[in-house]
């Protein structure tokens, strides 16, 4: 398997605030810091409303930081948002897969935007290490759910990222596929060297990435 060189993340007194009704700002995160290692695996849970796919969508690049800074370092180097987001994959609860392709060509788009000559074949092996080299021409709405969080996963990996943000990947499966599909991403993260930032309501499943933290009114307290 590929070996990445990481990606640090360090995030430093995070502010952020949405606009709510009449006006009013609600003060989602408050003065956060946190530091991410290269190949680090981190769960962050919290309440419903807490703030976590905020802060996800905050480390990722992808929402405009309003307060503090986040620092994002490639072997020492200081790169930009730009960077992370292109060495970074993403797995969500709704699959986010394109319903109107097949299984590898979901897998396979990643890598044919950037016109990677070997894109079918990557991305065949790919579903064969999720388990579903059987499924590859089946069209995503005849797919499960746990088998279309799988070719999420397969999509995510594919890409050889060095980062991987997960939103409640195992959200909307049932207790056995949750642990499946878990522990697939796990272990491709350690097996890739991936640094996984998992955003979970699911304790079993933070518990078995390396530290826990809990998002409570805009900070981040370490689970023991
Ligand atoms: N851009 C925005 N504008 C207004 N409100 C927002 C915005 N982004 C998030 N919110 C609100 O902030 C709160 C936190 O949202 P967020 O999705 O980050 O929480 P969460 O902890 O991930 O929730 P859940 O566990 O239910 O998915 C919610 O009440 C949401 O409606």
């Amino acid at each position: 398997m590929h070996k990445n060189s990481g990606i640090t993340l360090t995030a430093s007194a995070l502010c952020h605030q949405v606009k709510v009704n009449a006006g009013d700002t609600l003060s989602l995160i408050n003065k956060l810091s946190l530091s991410i290692k290269s190949a680090e695996q981190i769960a962050i849970t919290g309440a419903s409303g807490s703030g976590k796919s905020t802060l996800l969508s905050l480390l990722a690049g992808l929402e405009n930081i309003q307060q503090g800074t986040l620092t994002v370092e490639h072997q020492g180097i200081s790169v930009d948002d730009n960077y992370l987001r292109q060495h970074s994959g993403f797995v969500f609860q709704q699959f986010h897969l394109l319903p109107e392709l097949d299984a590898i060509n979901n897998v396979a788009l990643p890598l044919k935007l950037r016109a990677v000559k070997n894109a079918d074949e990557q991305a065949a092996q790919w579903l064969e290490n999720v388990g579903l080299s059987h499924r590859k021409n089946q069209p995503i709405s005849k797919l499960s759910g746990g088998e279309q969080q799988r070719v999420a996963i397969a999509r995510a990996f594919v890409n050889q990222p060095s980062i991987i943000f997960a939103d409640e990947p195992t959200g909307n499966l049932d207790e056995q596929t949750a642990g499946e599909v878990a522990s697939l991403m796990c272990d491709f993260a350690r097996k890739n060297h991936t640094t996984l930032v998992l955003v979970t309501h699911n304790l079993a499943l933070a518990k078995q990435l390396d530290s826990q933290y809990c998002l409570v009114q805009g900070a981040l307290e370490k689970c023991e």
